[in-house]
């Protein structure tokens, strides 16, 4: 790990019984910190058998997403993609770690108002933008912060953005492989996957500059 990443601690464990609306169940060990950069209340979800020896853990770091996560939102993929993961893990074993990051980094209201202009004509970058805000402004520290407060070596990643990967390996995570998470296409959220798509293209075939 980095020698400059500023260290975390783990504050609590305590295990939660999960069940999602469609009966699928599973139980995670929840991870508190100490000493988290932003001094937000990121979370950290151990499934499954995490622990196994010698096995890479399977690692989402997945942002914050009210509407998607919570309210069953469409005109994203979060709440699909979030319930992707947790399965995935439980079965691969590995951490979700549930970063409070929401809009891209510019909180809810914020993105509230990006969709207002997304409904206007812009995509979810220019909106960002015109909102004067970056196109994305999420910084993955504490992510890093977590799984080397939680002793986790090498991982593999999910996640279909290339830089969720490139930041934490910039960080001194050691990633063996991105592993790329479902697409999960429907009428209110194509516009939106198509700009992720053709960003994140963009994004793996420029050089990292930082
Ligand atoms: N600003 C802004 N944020 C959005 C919009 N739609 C979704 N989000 C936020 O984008 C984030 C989605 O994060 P992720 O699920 O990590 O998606 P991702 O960066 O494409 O990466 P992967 O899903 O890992 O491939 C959440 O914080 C959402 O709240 C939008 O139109 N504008
Ligand atoms: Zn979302």
């Amino acid at each position: 790990m980095s020698e400059s990443l500023p260290a975390a601690t783990i504050r609590t464990q305590v295990t939660v019984p999960l069940r999602f609306s469609d009966g699928y169940q599973t139980t995670a060990r929840l991870h508190t910190f100490d000493g988290l950069v932003d001094g937000r209340e990121h979370l950290a979800f151990a499934l499954g058998d995490h622990t196994a020896a010698g096995a890479v853990p399977l690692v989402r770091p997945h942002s914050e997403c009210l509407t998607g996560d919570v309210f069953g939102s469409q005109r994203c993929d979060c709440g699909p993609q979030l319930r992707e993961a947790v399965q995935r893990i439980a079965e691969a074993g590995g951490y979700l770690l549930y970063l409070r990051q929401e809009g891209r980094g510019i909180g809810l209201y914020a993105k509230l108002d990006a969709y207002a202009l997304q409904d206007a004509g812009l995509d979810t970058f220019e909106a960002n933008v015109a909102l004067g805000h970056d196109e994305d402004e999420r910084d993955y520290t504490v992510a890093a912060q977590m799984l080397t407060a939680l002793g986790v070596g090498p991982i593999a990643v999910l996640t279909n953005n290339p830089e969720k990967t490139d930041q934490l390996s910039r960080l001194g995570v050691t990633v063996t492989e991105q592993v790329p998470t479902g697409m999960f296409l429907s009428p209110a959220n194509a516009d939106y996957l198509a700009a992720k798509a053709s960003r994140a293209a963009r994004a793996a075939d420029l050089p990292a500059v930082r």
